[in-house]
């Protein structure tokens, strides 16, 4: 179901099951012409990007399938076998900014800001997105593993972040935010995991998401039940601090979802500060990273995820994206290698790997 992926179709995996829609019956440019109701059984899918106010390429789909969840079916890796030419990126310019988000930070302008960086990969022929997806989902069973067309091309990925599903009237989200790279070494993999667990600095930038989902939810949730310690949660390349938010709700997943984006785990605090350091500090326009990727139905079912470890593929060309969150006491460095290793489940589908 994944690997048929076409430009104009989209493919949605997460572990409720897999996502295929395909066709158009009508395309939706604007969050305010998305149907106030839609005909019993469709759905709205697609992307919003981080700028909810930036043009959105979401769609109700002419077909739509369900299937199993990918941790319940054979893992089949296909690499995708690119030969990749030519490598863009400015991880200079990524710590640079981090330092002025620090002076930023230290001036009181921003108590937290998520930096992104971009690295363009060009191969020697045109890539196949529906390829990309194989790959990423053959290492990634228990994410939300995506593709969807973003009118220059194709967002591809396989994020671990769920920013909100609705099934009846259970809601739930579950943002991550402090993360560090995981080890192949597993003594050393556990230590730095614990070391995660234990950081105050990560557990400040990981509560300014919880307390702002937390603040947006409230006012729209019969019920609400927010932890109060975050767990650990692992993908293949990061350790991340997770919390499980869960709510009750009669307001549809699209809605719910647009009233917390964007949060503290793409964005910052205070948000519109953080809106604006984040446009003029990075150089590249987000786009659709760091955006929502997902769906919601006739009834307001739905699932949300946050547009990360993705890349646009367009032509030759694969546009990657990664951030970090960065607070008082973060590291230009270690933000840096952050993005690398976020880099990496996208870059190893891929068969390429960062130049140093
Ligand atoms: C912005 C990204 O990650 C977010 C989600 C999880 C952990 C994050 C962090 O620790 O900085 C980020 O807030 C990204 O992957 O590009």
């Amino acid at each position: 179901m994944l690997t048929g992926y076409r430009r104009g179709g989209f493919r949605f995996a997460s572990p409720a099951g897999v996502l295929a829609a395909d066709g158009v019956v009508e395309r939706i440019g604007a969050l305010g012409a998305v149907p106030a109701a839609l005909d019993a059984g469709a759905l709205v899918v697609g992307l919003i990007p981080f700028d909810p106010a930036a043009a959105c390429a979401l769609t109700v789909p002419e077909t739509v399938r369900w299937g199993a969840p990918l941790a319940e079916l054979p893992a089949a890796a296909r690499p995708v076998r690119a030969r990749w030419v030519r490598q863009e990126g400015d991880p200079a310019a990524y710590r640079d900014g981090v330092r002025s988000a620090l002076a930023a930070l230290a001036s009181d302008e921003v108590s937290k800001v998520v930096l992104a960086r971009e690295l363009a990969l060009t191969a020697d022929g045109p890539l196949d997105p529906g390829a990309v997806l194989g790959a990423l989902a053959a290492r990634d069973r228990d994410g939300y593993v995506f593709a969807a067309p973003t009118g220059r091309g194709d967002l591809v990925g396989a994020t671990p972040e769920l920013l909100l599903s609705r099934r009846g009237d259970l809601v739930v989200s579950n943002p991550l935010a402090g993360s560090r790279p995981r080890s192949a070494d597993p003594a050393l993999d556990r230590a730095t995991a614990a070391e995660l667990l234990a950081s105050a600095k990560d557990r400040r930038e990981h509560a300014y998401v919880v307390s702002a989902i937390a603040d947006a939810l409230s006012p729209l949730c019969a019920t609400i039940d927010v932890p109060a310690e975050p767990e650990l949660i692992a993908t293949e390349a990061m350790w991340h601090l997770s919390t499980r938010v869960t709510a009750t709700s009669e307001a549809t997943a699209l809605d719910l979802a647009l009233a917390l984006h964007p949060t503290p785990a793409v964005c910052g605090t205070p948000a519109d500060a953080a809106r604006e350091l984040i446009t003029r500090t990075e150089t590249f326009d987000r786009g659709f990273y760091s955006g929502l990727v997902g769906w919601c139905d006739s009834a307001g079912d739905g699932e949300w995820a946050v547009a990360l470890r993705c890349g646009e593929i367009a032509g030759d060309t694969a546009r990657l994206f990664a951030g970090a969150g960065i607070v008082a006491g973060s590291d230009p460095d270690a933000e840096l290698a952050e993005t690398s290793a976020k880099f990496r489940t996208f870059l190893s589908a891929l068969g390429a790997e960062e130049n140093a």
